[in-house]
């Protein structure tokens, strides 16, 4: 959506305390974010809406959409009381006070800035939708992640609402990170609130002052906490891509990247967090909203801060092409008709999450080897993991080629349990850091595995186990022994 000028606001009525919300997006952000103003604030009726019904079904059901810990005794707790999730967008919109959206901004695939800018179509259809249905005054909130100065787009389709409704836009970026959502929902570092009428940002505070302290709530201007989102992301992928670029450097001096990280990271300027080195960052946000902030920067002719934020992802994707090139040098060149344990497909641990996993990139990399795959992970689906491969050769072409068919249904087997994918291996690759996977029997795995028996860790998640005294060549990120 490019950033056009704002209509004129109309008188504005005052806001009461927010009654009713709804919140348009029942996905990683939506559901949780909403089960917990529910589960905090009993006096407010929270609906969270969606077009996709299989998914409002699966938030009815018992097996919620996503796996988080902690998740589904909130949810439980609080549906059909005051948390509820359905499909009626329209009335959910017209009876609340307040509206998020909460939908997604992926990477646009398509036309001016592919595979930089963010596809904006489904915040603009959730806009123009509230402008349709509602009456009244209503304050929405931008919760998806967006690139700074889309308000000024929300605002200037909101005014031209022909019910007679007024509406507050605020910018109410969600900082929690999958796997930890609970707690990060329960006890946020901050609660970031941008806007321009005091009246609107102080009934979104109220809202989260039933249970966040007052400290942490921080109000800006629309515009910095829209833009706060994309830089906080920004500096986290970087810490990853910096450290992970000095795991390079470690494997080639003898040097250890943990012992490096701890080393830096008791500087207090530093700090220890969000410096361990891995085979590359994944999830649904990291690059996508780096992608963003570079092509921001060249729309607002800054190619230099885009030259310097492209590196993060340019850094990440060495990070996984080399842990692959690595397996394959270390296995005598060749891993072709070699079996291989994938341990791990999601992007991190504690989720079911596969979006922009380093795993795809390194099972694409692997089969395109010739390597046998042996996958397990204890919460995604085979069906999943099929869906991941499938996109992932297909590339954004219409048809999956036959070749690439051809090796996901040959050389591909997803496993229930981490064992049995080591059976007969040539190696193990862990690519997601499961807990599970430091308690797996080592000594029987061995006996089962092919000699040499490799292990290549990609989340240094086995290192202090000893692994050699039982007969595998072992190498983590960052070192060698
Ligand atoms: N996943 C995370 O951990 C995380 C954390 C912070 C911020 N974010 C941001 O939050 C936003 C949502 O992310 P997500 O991971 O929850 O996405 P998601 O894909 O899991 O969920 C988005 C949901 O929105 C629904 N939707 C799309 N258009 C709609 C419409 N017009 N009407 C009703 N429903 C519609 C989709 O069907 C989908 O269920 C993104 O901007 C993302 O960058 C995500
Ligand atoms: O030291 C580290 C920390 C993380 N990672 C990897 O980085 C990725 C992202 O991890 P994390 O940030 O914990 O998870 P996300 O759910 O992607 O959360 C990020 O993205 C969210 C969506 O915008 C934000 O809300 C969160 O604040 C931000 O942490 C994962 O693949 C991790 O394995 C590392 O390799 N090393």
């Amino acid at each position: 959506m490019s950033a056009t000028a704002a209509a004129p606001s109309p008188q504005l009525p005052a806001v009461g305390p927010v009654k009713k919300i709804c919140c348009i997006g029942a996905g990683y952000v939506g559901g949780p974010t909403m089960a917990m103003i529910a589960h905090k604030c009993h006096d407010i009726e929270v609906k969270v809406v969606d077009i996709n019904a299989q998914r409002i079904a699966q938030w009815n059901s018992d097996t919620l959409p996503i796996y988080e810990p902690g998740l589904d005794e909130i949810v439980k707790g609080r549906r059909d009381q005051n948390l509820i999730f359905t499909t009626e967008v329209d009335q959910a919109i017209r009876e609340a006070d307040m509206i998020f959206i909460s939908v997604n901004t992926p990477t646009k695939t398509f036309g001016v800035g592919a595979g930089r800018a963010a596809n904006l179509e489904f915040i603009e259809k959730c806009a123009r939708k509230i402008a349709e249905v509602s009456e009244g005054h209503k304050i929405v909130v931008e919760k998806s992640t967006l690139p700074v100065r889309t308000a000024e787009a929300v605002k200037a389709i909101l005014g031209e609402a022909t019910t007679g409704a007024t509406f507050d836009v605020l910018s109410n970026p969600e900082f929690l990170a999958e796997g930890t959502a609970v707690d990060d929902l329960l006890s946020p570092d901050r609660v970031l609130i941008g806007g321009e009428r005091e009246e609107a940002i102080q009934a979104l505070v109220d809202v989260y002052a039933q249970w966040v302290p007052r400290e942490r709530l921080l109000t800006t201007n629309l515009w910095s906490s829209e833009l706060s989102k994309l830089t906080a992301n920004a500096f986290l992928a970087q810490r990853v891509s910096s450290i992970n670029s000095i795991s390079a450097l470690c494997e080639a001096t003898e040097a250890d990247v943990d012992e490096v990280a701890a080393a830096i990271g008791t500087d207090s300027r530093i700090g220890p967090k969000f410096l361990k080195a891995s085979v590359g960052f994944g999830g649904s946000c990291f690059q996508k909203d780096i992608l963003n902030l570079v092509y921001l920067c060249e729309y607002f002719g800054l190619p230099e801060v885009a030259d310097y934020w492209q590196q993060v992802v340019a850094m990440n994707d060495y990070q996984k092409r080399r842990f692959v090139h690595r397996m394959v040098r270390t296995m005598f060149n060749t891993v072709s008709d070699k079996k291989i344990a994938i341990w791990g497909f999601a992007f991190k641990k504690d989720t079911n999450d596969t979006r922009e996993s380093a795993a795809i990139y390194v099972c694409r990399d692997l089969l395109l080897e010739k390597a046998r795959l042996s996958i397990y992970d204890p919460q995604v689906t085979k069906e999943q993991i099929v869906s991941d491969m499938e996109a992932v050769f297909q590339n954004g072409d219409q048809e999956l080629s036959a070749v690439s068919r051809q090796l996901i249904e040959n050389n591909i087997e997803v496993v229930s349990d981490a064992e049995s994918a080591a059976k007969d291996a040539h190696a193990i690759a862990v690519l997601t850091e499961w807990d599970e996977f430091e308690k797996a029997d080592f000594r029987a795995i061995a006996e089962q595995m092919k000699k040499p028996a490799f292990i290549f860790d990609g989340r240094n998640k086995l290192k202090n186990l000893s692994l050699e005294d039982l007969g595998f060549q072992y190498h983590g990120i960052g070192f060698s022994r």
